[in-house]
């Protein structure tokens, strides 16, 4: 049986009156990408800043591995394996290519490791490694902000696999990309599922979701509608219908 590598249990968080999520149970196998699918403000973000530790949830439990992760702060999670994209990327602009994957490397090193040169040289090569799979190598001194759109998606990219996470939670990362962009991409989400990895993506296009995804979680008003295998959800009508906005419980 695939192995669950993060689990959460009826996670909740309100703003003052808006209940953002309101239950959420998710489970991220190894070797699969969860696309977490929903309309505008069903919850997906702040679900993913609950897990991570840059939100404090109401109630609700999540595990890695079977360890408990509530109330841990987000390099406390990132220590746990787990690597996360930004909506708005996060890059360093001002420092080049090479830097802001650099720095990437830091969130697996403990504070403790000797920081002689072979530690320095083994980041490098780590380094090195994530700008190759990502095409960037070419790139590697231009600054961030020099990037044009794509690159600095797969910038972005770089940044988590250098971390050597094995849990990524993407948010968005394939949005904008031109088709042979979203190949590129593509390749690199296959290649990290191939080791075990286990993914969560957030994307509206459901044309990326049906060719990214291994499974979907469709949220809702903050709880998971459905889950299963992008095929059967992505033809379900009462989702296609939420999802664009038509609910039948409004159109009465
Ligand atoms: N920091 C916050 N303060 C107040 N309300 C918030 C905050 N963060 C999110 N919300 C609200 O919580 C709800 C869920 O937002 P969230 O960003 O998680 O949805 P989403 O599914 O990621 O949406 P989108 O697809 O538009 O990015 C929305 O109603 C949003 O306005």
């Amino acid at each position: 049986m695939t192995e669950v590598l993060l689990k959460s249990e009826n996670l909740a968080r309100a703003f003052g009156g808006v209940q953002a999520v309101a239950g959420v149970s998710l489970s991220l196998p190894a070797g699969q990408v969860t696309a977490l699918v929903g309309p505008n403000g069903a919850g997906k973000t702040t679900t993913f800043n609950l897990i991570t530790g840059n939100l404090r949830a109401d109630s609700g439990t999540a595990h890695i591995r079977g360890k408990p992760i509530m109330g841990l702060k987000p390099w406390q999670v990132a220590r746990l394996g787990v690597a996360r994209s930004f909506q708005d990327l996060r890059l360093f602009t001002h420092m080049t290519v090479r830097e802001n994957v650099l720095a990437a490397t830091e969130t697996s090193a403990w504070f403790w490791q000797p920081g002689g040169a072979r530690a320095r040289a083994a980041r490098a090569e780590r380094a090195a490694a994530a700008l190759d799979a990502t095409g960037l190598s070419d790139l590697a001194d231009a600054r961030a902000v020099d990037l044009a759109y794509a690159e600095r998606k797969f910038l972005s990219m770089a940044r988590i696999l250098a971390a050597e996470a094995d849990i990524w939670l993407l948010d968005e990362p394939a949005s904008g990309l031109d088709l042979s962009s979203r190949l590129r991409f593509g390749a690199l989400l296959r290649a990290a599922t191939a080791r075990g990895v286990a993914i969560c993506l957030i994307e509206h296009n459901l044309d990326v979701v049906a060719e990214l995804s291994d499974r979907i979680a469709f949220l809702d008003q903050g709880r998971v509608l459905a889950e299963g295998d992008p095929q059967s959800i992505l033809r379900d009508p009462a989702l296609a219908a939420i999802y664009f906005g038509d609910r039948p419980q409004e159109a009465a």
